[in-house]
């Protein structure tokens, strides 16, 4: 018998195990990063608390280290790790790093994030949305979606995990109450800018108003500044009326929109319908539909239509990660036209309009 003696040979590996191994890699990268994305919005909460997007618009749109280290309020104890901070904030995208002056700069996200008179400034949302009540909502949607208690009134991982819904907790603690109101006001601003410069042609014919659950009235007092001849007023809970000091500018009447809405000619709706499900949004709309004339009232709804104009992936992501914060804060969801059509209907409307106005949002027009 002659025994050979073979070199082992390191196996070659084919094209095909090649990019089946890129794609475990890359694979397991993403995994990483979707595991971890947590801390994503927890950094940039750090980033808000720290205020370190308008240090850097102070310090002129480009900061080093030690620049930053000296404008924003982190003790000596905690300054050696800063810059790891700042790397993974870099690394996310909310600001750029100049890697031969190590300079940090704002990207278009972090200019949303500045706090100087700026007209864009989304903080107050951002800092609305990362608070304990949020997120801790959020770690219960896993046992809302293995119980069955549906029938006992956990309608949303919320109340599992507070007991109560968002809008008891905003009526019981001022802090949160403000924060969202706060929020809210700030992104309105910025989508009303747009709307009434671009939307015009919606508020015409009507004399009057009623913003219904109008929040602190952002809305109402651009559309009165925008048009005039238009007699605003703004209609929500007390907690929130009886925290905004009288303008002059439109009426802030203390209502429940469930209960009754005062007669207008157009009643406007923007970011309510999806805290609700199908049946109170009937219900709601059936208000609505009591308080404008029969001939020439309409109901202006601004919200999104899930699939309209979601024509990039972060449009369409937007949409359906709102869809999961109306599941884990509210008993509401984000809906298809399909699904608008049907509730419109329920509540003896006759016809709408609908469409795509800025970026993710629409505006649907109803008549009855
Ligand atoms: C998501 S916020 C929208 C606020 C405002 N429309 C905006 O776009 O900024 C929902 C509002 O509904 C109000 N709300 C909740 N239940 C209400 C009710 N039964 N009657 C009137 N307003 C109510 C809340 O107080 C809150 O201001
Ligand atoms: C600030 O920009 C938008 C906010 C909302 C919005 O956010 C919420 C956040 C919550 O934690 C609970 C809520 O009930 C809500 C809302 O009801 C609500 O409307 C919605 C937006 O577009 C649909 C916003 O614009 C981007």
């Amino acid at each position: 018998m002659v025994e050979t003696h073979q070199q082992p040979v390191t196996p070659v590996p084919t094209m095909a195990a090649l990019s089946n191994e890129e794609e475990l890699l890359q694979a397991h990268a993403e995994l990483w990063n979707l595991t971890f994305s947590y801390l994503k919005s927890m950094a940039l909460d750090c980033a808000l608390k720290l205020a370190i997007p308008t240090a850097i618009h102070r310090l002129g749109g480009a900061a080093s280290l030690p620049d930053l280290l000296a404008a924003v309020p982190v003790p000596d104890s905690k300054k050696p790790q800063f810059p790891r901070l700042m790397r993974f904030l870099a690394a996310t995208g909310i600001f750029t790093i100049d890697a031969a002056s190590g300079f940090y700069g704002l990207t278009p996200v972090s200019r949303l994030l500045v706090n100087d008179d700026n007209a864009k400034n989304l903080s107050p949302f951002v800092l609305s949305q990362t608070n304990k009540y949020h997120v801790t909502a959020a770690m219960r949607l896993p046992d809302w979606f293995t119980s069955d208690e549906g029938a006992a009134g956990v309608d949303m991982p919320f109340r599992m995990a507070h007991g109560t819904d968002m809008w008891a907790v905003m009526a019981l603690d001022p802090k949160i109450n403000d924060l969202f109101n706060a929020g809210l006001a700030a992104d309105t601003k910025l989508a009303m800018d747009f709307i009434v410069t671009n939307c015009g042609d919606v508020f015409e014919g009507i004399a009057s108003l009623v913003d219904v659950a109008g929040g602190t009235g952002t809305a109402a007092r651009a559309i009165a500044r925008a048009f005039p001849h238009v007699k605003c007023s703004v209609l929500d809970l007390p907690n929130v009326i009886n925290s905004v000091p009288a303008d002059g500018i439109v009426d802030y009447i203390v209502g429940d929109m469930m209960e009754s809405i005062p007669p207008t000619d157009a009643v406007f709706l923007k970011y309510v319908l999806h805290d609700w499900d199908d049946d109170v949004c009937v219900k709601i709309l059936t208000q609505c539909k009591k308080a404008i004339p029969e001939s020439g009232g309409k109901v202006i709804i601004v919200d999104m239509v899930v699939g309209s104009n979601a024509n990039s992936k972060a449009m369409f992501e937007a949409q359906v990660v709102f869809d999961l914060l109306m599941m884990v804060v509210t008993a509401g969801k984000e809906r298809d036209e399909h699904q608008w059509r049907k509730i419109f209907m329920d509540a003896g409307f006759s016809n709408y309009k609908t469409k795509p106005v800025l970026g993710f949002l629409s505006i649907i027009e109803l008549y009855p």
